[in-house]
């Protein structure tokens, strides 16, 4: 389990972040716990998959890449061991290759000389501005520095670093700048049965201030962010992480103060103009379709109604 619970720390910790790399960083360490492994094979895997889902509770990325993997099939230790390898690569390769057809996809909606506004850090959002800054059509973009983690800091040295320019503001700047921004273009930790977006705190204001302004608000998403336990009317857990990260000792010591660090919000459909995945751009209304048709919802739904606290049985 030395290996599960070093990955799960990383992800705890945020030294691995992002729904997608987290998404891709756990069906890695179960395909490679499945190769170290001998013996008690289902109790084992089932144990590390409960550790790794147990690490951050928003991205349903992660909760999918779990749900995929663990669906292995096989009668003996050596079938299973093989079909869960194979599903992990699967998976793995779904991730690969989303992010280059959403950054194509994506690129088509960004018309020449744009200005686009992006939060945090997002692989997919930054596939999308990256395709269409090739194709000669960004100009320049604003970065938020999405605190308390400033992923923002990552986004402006990626873009920078592949010779867009930036400027990185802070996060309550957003209204000041709306004006100057012709595509707001954001990633997704998780998107629900009635179409609404959950991304790093902040989003939700900064989709309000693209609607004031008349913005188009573009979320670039892979479907495996799309949740299924939201069309079983579970709702989404919104992280709260540690006062730690938001102020010194000196602050969080203070006798009347409490300090609240959601790490993310949730932009309702409304909001939303356009949801682009890896096969196609939709509406936000479609994401009951993705679930459905892509995720398979019916074909975990026996499962998921045992879902909870045992995911796997
Ligand atoms: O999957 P990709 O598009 O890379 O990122 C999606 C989202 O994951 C991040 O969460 P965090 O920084 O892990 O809390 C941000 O909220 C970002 O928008």
């Amino acid at each position: 389990m030395d290996m599960v619970e070093e990955a799960a720390r990383k992800i705890e910790t945020m030294e691995v972040r992002g729904a997608s790399r987290i998404a891709r960083f756990a069906a890695e360490t179960l395909m490679n716990y499945a190769l170290t492994i001998r013996g008690d094979f289902d109790a084992k895997m089932k144990k590390a998959a409960e550790r790794l889902l147990n690490t951050r509770p928003t991205a349903v990325s992660l909760f999918n890449a779990i749900n995929f993997v663990m669906r292995y099939e096989g009668k003996t230790e050596e079938e299973k061991r093989e079909s869960l390898v194979r599903r992990a690569k699967e998976f793995i390769e779904w991730v690969d290759t989303a992010k280059q057809k959403i950054g194509e996809i994506g690129a088509r909606r960004i018309k020449k000389n744009s200005v686009v506004m992006t939060h945090c850090n997002s692989s997919a959002a930054i596939a999308v501005i990256k395709r269409a800054f090739d194709e000669g059509k960004i100009e320049e973009v604003y970065a938020t520095e999405s605190r308390p983690r400033f992923q923002g800091h990552l986004t402006a040295k990626e873009l920078s670093e592949y010779g867009i320019k930036v400027n990185l503001i802070v996060d309550s700047a957003v209204r000041y700048f709306i004006e100057d921004v012709d595509y707001v273009v954001v990633g997704a930790d998780t998107i629900t049965a009635n179409g609404a977006l959950i991304n790093k705190i902040g989003t939700s204001m900064i989709a309000l201030a693209a609607k004031e302004a008349r913005v188009p608000f573009i979320v670039a998403a892979e479907t495996y962010k799309f949740s299924p336990k939201t069309l079983l009317g579970e709702l989404v857990v919104i992280e709260e992480r540690s006062a730690e990260e938001v102020a010194g000792e000196e602050i969080r010591s203070l006798k009347n103060v409490r300090i609240r660090n959601p790490a993310f919000d949730a932009t309702p459909r409304g909001y939303i103009d356009l949801i682009v995945t890896e096969i196609g751009a939709i509406p936000p209304e479609m994401a009951y379709v993705i679930i459905k048709e892509r995720l398979g919802y019916a074909k975990i739904y026996d499962e998921e109604i045992v879902l909870s606290p045992n995911h796997f049985e």
